[in-house]
């Protein structure tokens, strides 16, 4: 038998990610950025850096008539820094929709459901994709699995208003999640992280979430084992909770604006250099 090819050096395997995300993020905007749009929503996170730099390369001859909407602070500033033209979703105009919005995940399943907010700007993110005609995501191969908590096991981040944490804690901790915490600010700041919207964060790690097309799905229960959608119903329901960061719906379910939570294509960008295109299945 041949001997094992010898394991990436951390040093190796942080280039081979960083070079997936940069692939997945240029195939996306290839295959999504058409040049009559106008409106374009920009994620936040490490990934979503390389659809700026894709957007940027194009120059400005390509961009000047496009309107770049962001997700929070971090996602602003890439936009300004590139050159880019900024403009806030509170003036989309009523009724319109954005053309497109790229953003990161930090788990895609199989069914295209999302976990999202490892960056804490989930709250700013749902609402930018879901304001979009189409939401593309963009990642690396870690972040592909059959189901959400299985490689992202830090959490659901969940957005809350101050006053309220330890309520919905104690909430979360009865539903099935008896780790999740109040996520720290440290080494930044002392205390809780704060968002971009004055929220904190609760990191909710509940054990791997089924689909309805499993067999064995079910909707909660004693054993804390649930489906993505009864979940979702249950936190976004709780006092307190400002927004998820589960990215869920059945296939097309739409908000009443038009845009859906979970993307119409996931790019990834895989450890041998390729990108790894999935659709939502119809
Ligand atoms: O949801 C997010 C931030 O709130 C990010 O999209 C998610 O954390 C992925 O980030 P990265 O591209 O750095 O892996």
């Amino acid at each position: 038998m041949a001997p094992a090819p010898p394991a990436a050096s951390a040093q190796e395997q942080a280039r081979l990610v960083e070079e997936s995300k940069r692939l997945a993020a240029y195939q996306a905007v290839k295959d999504h950025l058409h040049p009559d749009y106008t409106r374009i929503g920009i994620g936040s996170g490490s990934t979503v850096v390389y659809v700026v730099e894709a957007i940027a390369a194009l120059g400005a001859a390509a961009t000047s008539g496009m309107l770049f909407y962001p997700t929070g602070a971090q996602s602003e500033e890439l936009i300004e820094v590139a050159g880019l033209r900024l403009q806030t979703i509170n003036k989309l105009p009523a009724g319109a929709q954005l053309d497109v919005a790229f953003d990161g995940a930090d788990e895609v399943d199989e069914a295209l459901n999302l976990i999202k907010g490892g960056g804490a700007c989930l709250w700013q993110e749902k609402i930018v994709a879901t304001s979009a005609k189409k939401f593309v995501c963009v990642a690396d191969f870690r972040k592909l699995s059959k189901r959400l908590g299985t490689s992202w096991t830090k959490g659901i981040p969940i957005e809350v208003l101050p006053m309220a944490a330890n309520r919905v804690l104690a909430e979360l901790r009865s539903m099935g999640a008896p780790d999740a915490r109040i996520r720290p600010g440290l080494p930044g700041k002392a205390g809780a992280i704060v968002t971009d919207n004055g929220m904190w964060i609760i990191d909710a790690p509940f054990p791997p979430l089924r689909l309805p097309t499993d067999e064995d799905g079910q909707a909660g229960g004693e054993a804390g084992i649930w489906t993505v959608d009864a979940l979702a119903d249950r936190l976004i329901k709780l006092p307190g909770v400002a927004e998820i960061g589960l990215f869920h719906g059945q296939n097309g379910l739409q908000t009443q604006n038009g845009g859906a939570q979970k993307p119409v294509a996931a790019y990834f960008g895989m450890a041998d250099g390729s990108v790894e295109v999935k659709t939502a299945p119809s």
